[in-house]
C-alpha cells in the first residue's frame, strides 16, 4: 500500500475520498468522529501546499434526496479545519470543474454526495474518469468505505497517481496487527441494521472466534430461521437462508452463537412509541424489537469481561432513541471496563460509545463497521487492492 509518504502533492490538486457518512439529526452533524478522524490528513496535506477536492457518500440515496446532501458536513468540516469548505453543487460537470480550477494551495472543496451519481456504485467507468479529471493525484482516505469496488475507491485509484491517507494507513496496520495473533477467547459482537451485508461475515467468524454474540436487527433472521414470530421488526429477507446455516455450523460445535434471549419492544420506530419488555424472543404483532432485554445484556456483558480479545460492530438495539439505548449502552460499558483488548467498528458503534462517553477506553475505535469486519474476517478490501 503506498502512502502519503511516497506521493508528491506539493503544489498540486489532489482528490481525497473520506467516509464522512456520519449519523445526522434534524439537519445537523450528530456524530462528527469520521471527520475529526480525517483531519491529520487533510492537514498534513494542506501543509505540503495541496489544494484539496473531497469526495464521499452520504447514506443510500435512491435519488437526489435533499436530506442526505452534505451541506451540514461542509459546515461541521469548516469548523474543525478552521477554514472556508465551500460545496460544489454537483459531483461532476461544468460547475464542479470551475470550483476545483479555482482552488489556491490550502483551499478545500468538498463535492456533493457521491451516490447522487447512479454510476458511483457500479463502479461505473465514465464517472470514474471524470473524478480523475477534477484532479492530479488521488489520497483514499475512506477507510469506513474500503469494502465498496465504487468509482470514487476504487475505479478512480486506477486513474491518478495515487496513496492511502494517514486514518486508512492506521486503520489497516492497527486492525491486521491485532487479527494476527489475537489473545484468546476471542469474542464478536455484531448488532446494528446492515444485516444481508454482514451476515456473510459471520459464517467466518465461526471458524475464528470463541463466541459470537448477536444483537440489533441482526438477530431477527435468525429468529424467523428457528421459527419465532418477528412481528413488524427490521428483518431482512435476504438474512435468513446464511442465518439457517449459521445456526447448523455453530451446532457442530466449535464456536458458541449467542441470541437474545428477551427484548425491548416499540410500537414503532421512534423515541416516543409505546414500549415494553419481553421476556422471550416472540414478537407480537403490531410490535417491534428495538433493543435486546436486561438479562440479554448481562448475559453478554459477562461473556465480554472475560474475552481475551472483543471485536464489536452494530448497535444492540435503536440506541439513538434513548428507551431503546440501554443494551446498547450495557455492551458499551462492557467493552470500556473489559480487561482484555477491545476494538469498536462502524460508523454508529462509534457514534454510541462517543454518546456514552467511553470512547477513549478501547484499544482501538475503528471508522469502519463493514469495513473492518470483512478486512478482519481476511479479506483483501478492494479500496485497499487498488491502493498498491
Ligand atoms: N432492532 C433494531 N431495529 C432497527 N434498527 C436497529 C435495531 N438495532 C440497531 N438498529 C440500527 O442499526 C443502525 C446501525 O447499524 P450499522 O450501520 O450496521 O452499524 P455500524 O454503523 O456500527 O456498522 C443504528 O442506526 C440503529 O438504529
Ligand atoms: O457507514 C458505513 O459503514 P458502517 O455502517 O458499517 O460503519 C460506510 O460509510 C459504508 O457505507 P455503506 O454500507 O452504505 O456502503
Ligand atoms: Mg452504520
Amino acid at each position: 500500500m503506498r502512502t502519503l509518504d511516497e506521493l508528491d502533492v506539493d503544489g498540486k490538486r489532489v482528490l481525497v475520498r473520506v467516509d464522512f457518512n456520519v449519523p445526522l439529526k434534524d439537519g445537523e452533524v450528530a456524530d462528527d468522529t469520521r471527520i475529526r478522524a480525517a483531519l491529520p490528513t487533510l492537514e498534513e496535506l494542506r501543509r505540503n501546499n495541496a489544494a484539496l477536492v473531497l469526495v464521499s457518500h452520504l447514506g443510500r440515496p435512491k435519488n437526489r434526496e435533499p436530506e442526505l446532501s452534505l451541506r451540514p458536513v461542509a459546515g461541521r468540516l469548516g469548523e474543525l479545519l478552521g477554514t472556508d469548505v465551500r460545496l460544489a453543487p454537483g459531483v461532476v460537470g461544468d460547475q464542479a470543474i470551475a470550483m476545483a480550477n479555482e482552488l489556491q494551495p490550502g483551499d478545500v472543496l468538498l463535492l456533493e454526495n457521491v451516490r447522487y451519481e447512479p454510476g458511483e456504485t457500479k463502479n461505473d467507468a465514465d464517472l470514474a474518469d471524470q473524478l480523475a479529471a477534477l484532479a492530479d493525484a488521488y489520497v483514499n482516505d475512506a477507510f469506513g468505505a474500503a469494502h465498496r469496488a465504487h468509482a470514487s475507491t476504487e475505479g478512480v485509484a486506477r486513474r491518478l497517481p495515487h496513496a492511502a491517507g494517514r486514518l486508512l494507513e492506521r486503520e489497516v496496520k492497527t486492525l491486521t496487527a491485532i487479527i494476527e495473533d489475537p489473545a484468546k477467547p476471542l469474542v464478536a459482537v455484531v448488532g446494528g441494521a446492515k444485516v444481508t451485508d454482514k451476515i456473510a461475515v459471520i459464517d467466518r467468524f465461526l471458524e475464528v472466534a470463541d463466541a459470537i454474540l448477536i444483537g440489533g436487527a441482526m438477530c431477527f433472521p435468525f429468529f424467523k430461521a428457528q421459527g419465532h414470530d418477528v412481528g413488524s421488526s427490521l428483518c431482512e429477507e435476504e438474512g435468513i437462508a446464511p442465518a439457517k446455516l449459521a445456526l447448523e455450523k455453530a451446532a457442530q460445535g466449535g464456536c458458541r452463537l449467542e441470541l437474545p434471549n428477551d427484548l425491548v419492544l416499540g410500537d414503532r420506530f421512534a423515541a416516543e412509541a409505546e414500549r415494553k419488555q419481553l421476556d422471550g424472543v416472540d414478537v407480537p404483532d403490531g410490535w417491534m424489537g428495538l433493543d435486546v432485554g436486561p438479562r440479554t445484556a448481562e448475559r453478554y456483558a459477562a461473556e465480554i469481561a472475560q474475552a481475551g480479545t472483543v471485536f464489536w460492530n452494530g448497535p444492540m438495539g435503536a440506541f439513538e432513541l434513548e428507551p431503546f439505548a440501554a443494551g446498547t449502552r450495557a455492551v458499551a460499558e462492557a467493552v470500556a471496563n473489559a480487561p482484555g483488548t477491545t476494538v469498536v467498528g462502524g460508523g454508529d458503534s462509534a457514534a454510541a460509545i462517543q454518546q456514552f462517553g467511553l470512547a477513549d477506553r478501547v484499544t482501538h475505535l475503528s471508522t469502519g463497521g463493514g469495513a473492518s469486519l470483512e478486512l478482519l474476517e481476511g479479506k483483501t478490501l478492494p479500496g485497499v487492492e487498488a491502493l498498491s
